[in-house]
């Protein structure tokens, strides 16, 4: 099974690979390094293995997205597609759902900043007829990666600003119920991966609250350490969810076999 794994910054990638290493580093056209477990992963019979590639796209959702496309393009070109792809990295978690060190992952991938103002304020440019503004990934692969990996699962929301005032967080928290935490890319990765027919999702690890801007009170180091640990579980879950065209796990033998 090969995971595209994409997150904005080289330590976030880096805390991916952390899990699986040793890695090599592969060119793509657009000059992204994509990074690719080495060895590479055997076909012997039993569970499909588990490969995380990893990505550092850049900052913000357009960034994600247009390497996303392209990661996804040069796999399927090569003859090995992806089979999902997750967007990674720290993130910052809505009070008090989401305290820092915990682990979110999205059961819905929304573009809360995407839409227009208008005198009875902001609407979402599908009320406006047009375009998507959420993903739903697999309930059933949520519900196993969050178990795996210790985590909350609910909505991850993608802005274009960070947020930085207790005004905005609560009117993000107001518009987007249950709203647990907030980053960059995540739908951007998630347009790329809906427009190649690949199963996405996003996982964040919790480096700051949402609200007021204190730079200070940020635990960078901590979220990385989490992101490797729920790289680490992450091949586990994957190999046993059948959300993802996995064969179900073996059943027992029958005790007794039945003469013709
Ligand atoms: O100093 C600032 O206030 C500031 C302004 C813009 C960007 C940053 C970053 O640290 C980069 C954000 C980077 O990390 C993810 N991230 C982490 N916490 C948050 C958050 O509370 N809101 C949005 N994004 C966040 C994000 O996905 C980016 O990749 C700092």
């Amino acid at each position: 099974m090969r995971v595209l794994v994409v997150t904005a910054v080289a330590a976030e990638r880096d805390a991916v690979c952390a899990a699986a290493g040793p890695y090599t580093a592969e060119r793509l056209p657009g000059g992204y390094a994509l990074h690719r477990p080495v060895p590479p992963v055997d076909h012997s019979p039993g569970p499909a293995p588990v490969a995380l590639d990893a990505l550092a796209a850049g900052v913000g959702p357009a960034a994600a997205a247009a390497a996303t496309a392209t990661a996804l393009t040069a796999a399927a070109l090569t003859g090995e597609p992806c089979d999902l792809v997750v967007s990674a990295g720290i993130g910052g978690g809505f009070a008090p759902g989401a305290p820092l060190g915990s682990v979110v992952v999205a059961d819905a991938i929304v573009a809360a900043d995407l839409g227009a103002e208008t005198p009875e304020g902001f609407t979402p440019v599908t009320e406006l007829g047009f375009g998507t503004v959420a993903h739903h990934p697999d309930p059933a692969l949520v519900r196993a990666v969050a178990a795996a990996a210790g985590a909350l699962a609910g909505p991850v929301l993608t802005v274009s600003t960070v947020t930085g005032s207790a005004g905005r967080a609560a009117q993000l928290a107001a518009r987007h119920p249950g709203a647990l935490a907030e980053a960059m890319e995540g739908f951007g990765v998630a347009e790329a991966a809906a427009a190649h027919g690949v199963p996405v999702l996003e996982i964040r690890t919790v480096s700051n609250a949402v609200g007021p801007r204190d730079r200070a009170a940020w635990r960078i180091g901590p979220a990385l350490t989490a992101l490797t640990a729920v790289f680490g579980a992450l091949p586990g879950a994957l190999r046993a969810t059948t959300s993802l065209g996995a064969a179900p796990a073996p059943q027992p033998a029958p005790s007794a076999r039945r003469t013709p």
